[in-house]
């Protein structure tokens, strides 16, 4: 490297530096839990500095994961399900307006929910759970944890409850006082996407075919419901065929629970082999035809050798799939964060103060 190119780096890096002391300060001055430690993993992404960091209650409210975990054992015990549910709850979150609890917030007079948009509607859940997590969190220190954040740690308790990675989670995310249907409807991936599309849509919320593939291993827990495969049953092409990827028994499986109409509700695991275990089998079931949605089976199919490579590498080692989901999860949970003075700490998840 030149000297001079070093020197610029050099530049680049001190003001980024600086920048960053900038936001703890105002932060520290408007909350008074705060802490100058930083470090822990997550604070500086592709060189800019998100604004979250691991240690942001480590004061104000250091008992807020154990809090979040135990109300996640007691709902994943008397509902395994609930695991995925809550994990998925994060990502419509995080894609529509980023990862600020809009998903969270009731139908008003001024705001249209995201909850009846056509991915959430009949669809996600967890909202008690959520509530119950929050109620104890208010008892302990009120008016302190976000909701935004209560959603990103229900994700991060989930997935290790259900067997996954763990990992250090950049937090101080604050809640919006805004939603959107609209958003919610344009941002998020539909099921019979094709690879380009989906590229297309985590690309959109600064995600590339890495963090696509890892993420989408989230499949390996959690359901579906057969409105949402139908089209690969009976009429992929437009031509009154089965999606010629899926294999065969598979295929009169899924078809003896998703009749060619009726039973919309019906569901159908993501991962038949380990419906409520956090694992690579998601993987190891796509490289064998057996994956559920057409946007899990395009990762192999969808014709990117770089694509198709990632899905036979974490179908081979689960060790290097859990490193990288947590890696991608991290990323997806700086997505356009609300910090600082913007937004504010929900009383209540369901509606702005
Ligand atoms: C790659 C694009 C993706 C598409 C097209 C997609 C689509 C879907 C669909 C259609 C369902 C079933 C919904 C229903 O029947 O009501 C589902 C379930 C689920 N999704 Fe995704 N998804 C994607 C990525 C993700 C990501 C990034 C995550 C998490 C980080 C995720 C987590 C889940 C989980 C855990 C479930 C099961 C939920 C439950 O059982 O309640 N998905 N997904
Ligand atoms: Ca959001
Ligand atoms: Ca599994």
């Amino acid at each position: 490297m030149q000297v001079e190119e070093y020197s610029k780096q050099t530049m680049a890096f001190l003001s980024a530096m600086f920048m960053a002391s900038l936001s703890f300060f105002s932060v520290s001055m408007a909350f008074p839990g705060f802490n100058w430690g930083g470090g822990g993993g997550g604070g500086f992404r592709g060189g800019v500095y998100s604004g979250l960091f691991p240690e942001y209650y480590q004061y104000s409210c250091p008992q807020a994961n154990d809090i979040v975990m135990s109300v996640l054992e007691r709902a994943i015990k008397n509902e395994p399900r609930m695991a995925a549910s809550l994990l998925r709850l994060h990502f419509h979150d995080c894609f529509v307006q980023g990862c600020d609890a809009s998903i969270l917030l009731d139908e008003t007079s001024t705001i249209r929910s995201e909850k009846r948009s056509n991915p959430n509607r009949n669809s996600v859940r967890g909202f008690d759970v959520i509530d119950q997590i929050k109620a104890e969190l208010e008892e302990a220190c009120p008016q302190t944890v976000s909701c935004a954040d209560v959603v990103a740690l229900a994700a991060r308790g989930s997935t290790i409850l259900s067997g996954g990675p763990n990992w250090e989670l950049p937090l101080g995310r604050r809640d919006s006082k805004t939603a959107s249907l609209q958003g919610s409807n344009t941002n998020i991936p539909p099921p019979n996407s094709t690879l380009q599309n989906l590229v297309t849509f985590f690309s959109r919320q600064g995600l590339d075919e890495v963090d696509l593939v890892a993420l989408s291993g989230s499949h390996t827990i959690g359901v579906a419901r057969c409105v949402t495969f139908r089209q690969r049953l009976y009429n992929q092409n437009g031509d009154n065929q089965p999606d010629e990827t899926l294999e065969r028994s598979f295929y009169y499986e899924l078809a003896s629970t998703c009749p060619s109409s009726g039973g919309d509700n019906n569901i159908s695991p993501l991962d038949f082999v380990s419906q409520t275990k956090f694992d690579n089998y998601y993987y190891q079931l796509i490289m064998e035809g057996k994956g559920l949605l057409t946007s899990d089976e395009v990762l192999l199919t969808g014709k990117s050798d770089k694509i198709m490579n990632l899905v036979k590498m974490y179908a081979d080692d689960e060790k290097v799939f859990f490193k990288q989901f947590a890696e991608s999860m991290v990323k997806m949970g700086n997505i356009s964060p609300l910090t600082g003075y913007n937004g504010e700490v929900r009383k209540n998840c369901r509606q702005v103060n």
